[in-house]
């Protein structure tokens, strides 16, 4: 048996990773810290994902268990691993880490000589190459020497709008039917595992910033905007002519930036922006500006999909009105249940909205501030 352990059993875990492995003939152990959907699938066995798109169906997911990943029947689980993938989120990557290094401390005790590849499936650059400096942060020179040689930590970009939906079965999930899931080739261990779904490439960074600086640019922009105007959804937001034409002009500031700095051919990249701002206006998926803006700190920060994009265009001198009109939405965004929203509001309080943005995105361009809390201001 072919086993995989697929980390975070929630939307994208369940909705779109997991769901391949499993279609690959992994036998595919999720492990989460909900008890309730650790019970859930091991009771069920199965699940269904229903892709609600232009055209809908349903695929039932099967050969699947489950374990609380804070338990130490996950540790059996990780010697017996061909495939670790994560979906839990950046910042839980460190809290998995040690489970993980204790998976291979116990893989090497037992003598094994099989290849394991992990592969952390975030928005963020590099999450695997992240998860890996976790990983050995808990491991010693012997241990690190074992891991050198038999576990590959590909790093990947991940795409597919997976939003929560409550459903009579808590671990049914509504998807749209794109998807794109690209993963460096080079960096696995042992013979690279076929999978339908998983695209194996060799110029991830480009990969992971056409991503990340398109779809989810132009997402949390939507998001943040279609939240000051008292919109619920993405694709109410987006069906506002205003929040549209100022959405598509930042994907398209920071497309510039991405064909300047990757070479991307410019009409292919703007028919790939048309195609993600048509996904935006999925009506089958209802997607929350609350989830899609979620923790405006890390959104906000410098490697990630608001500041980067800005940086890398003014690298090349080209306009970014639009993108700093993204920022000023983002400290704009004010929901009491998000903490880091509560932390960036707090900020803006304590010190002001041009040095809570200069905290919070590392930039030091006085201009691009004052022109990002001019924007603000006048909102
Ligand atoms: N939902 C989406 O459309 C997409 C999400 N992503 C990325 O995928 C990641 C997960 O996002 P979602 O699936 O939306 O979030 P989610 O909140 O639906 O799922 C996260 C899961 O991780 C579990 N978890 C939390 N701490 C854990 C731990 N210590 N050990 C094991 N499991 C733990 C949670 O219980 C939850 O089931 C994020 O990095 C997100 O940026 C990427 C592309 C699309
Ligand atoms: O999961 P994050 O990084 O908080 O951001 C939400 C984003 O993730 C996605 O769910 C999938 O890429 C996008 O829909 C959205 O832009």
């Amino acid at each position: 048996m072919k086993k995989a352990i697929q980390f975070g059993a929630g939307n994208i875990g369940r909705g779109f990773i997991g769901g391949l492995l499993s279609e690959a003939g992994y036998h595919v152990v999720f492990a989460d810290v909900n008890q309730e959907i650790v019970d859930k699938i091991n009771e069920d066995k199965k699940y269904t994902i229903y892709v609600k798109d232009v055209e809908s169906k349903e695929i039932v997911i099967t050969d699947i268990s489950a374990v609380n990943s804070t338990k130490p029947e996950l540790i059996d689980e990780i010697k017996e691993a061909e495939i670790i993938t994560t979906a839990v989120g950046v910042r839980i990557l460190p809290i998995i880490a040690p489970s993980i290094a204790e998976g291979i401390k116990a893989r090497k005790e037992n003598g094994s000589e099989k290849y394991l590849n992990i592969i952390a499936c975030e928005n963020a650059i590099k999450a695997s190459s992240q998860l890996k400096e976790a990983v050995y942060g808990n491991l010693n020179d012997e241990e690190k020497a074992y891991a050198d040689k038999y576990v590959g930590f590909p790093d990947c970009s991940v795409d597919r709008i997976v939003p929560p939906v409550r459903l009579d079965n808590p671990i049914d999930v509504v998807v749209e039917n794109y998807y794109e899931w690209n993963v460096e080739e080079a960096s696995f261990k042992g013979a690279v595992p076929q999978i339908n779904g998983m695209n194996l490439a060799d110029n991830l960074m480009a990969y992971i910033e056409r991503k990340l600086f398109t779809l989810n640019t132009g997402h949390c922009i939507t998001a943040y905007l279609g939240n000051y105007k008292g919109y619920k959804t993405i694709d109410e937001s987006i069906a506002d002519d205003e929040i549209f034409k100022t959405v598509k002009k930042a994907m398209q500031q920071s497309g510039m930036a991405l064909v300047n700095k990757y070479g991307f051919d410019k009409d292919a990249h703007f028919k790939y922006i048309d195609k993600i701002l048509n996904r935006f206006k999925n009506p089958y998926l209802v997607d929350d500006t609350a989830r899609v803006g979620r923790e405006p700190l890390r959104k906000l920060s410098a490697t990630d999909r608001l500041t980067k994009p800005t940086m890398t265009a003014l690298e090349y001198d080209l306009p970014v009105d639009a993108l700093l009109a993204g920022m000023a939405a983002a400290l704009k965004y004010d929901n009491a249940e998000d903490p880091q929203s509560v932390e960036l509001q707090d900020k803006i309080k304590a010190n002001g909205a041009k040095a809570a943005l200069k905290e919070v995105s590392g930039i030091t361009d006085e201009k691009i501030l004052d022109d990002v809390v001019a924007i603000y201001e006048a909102m």
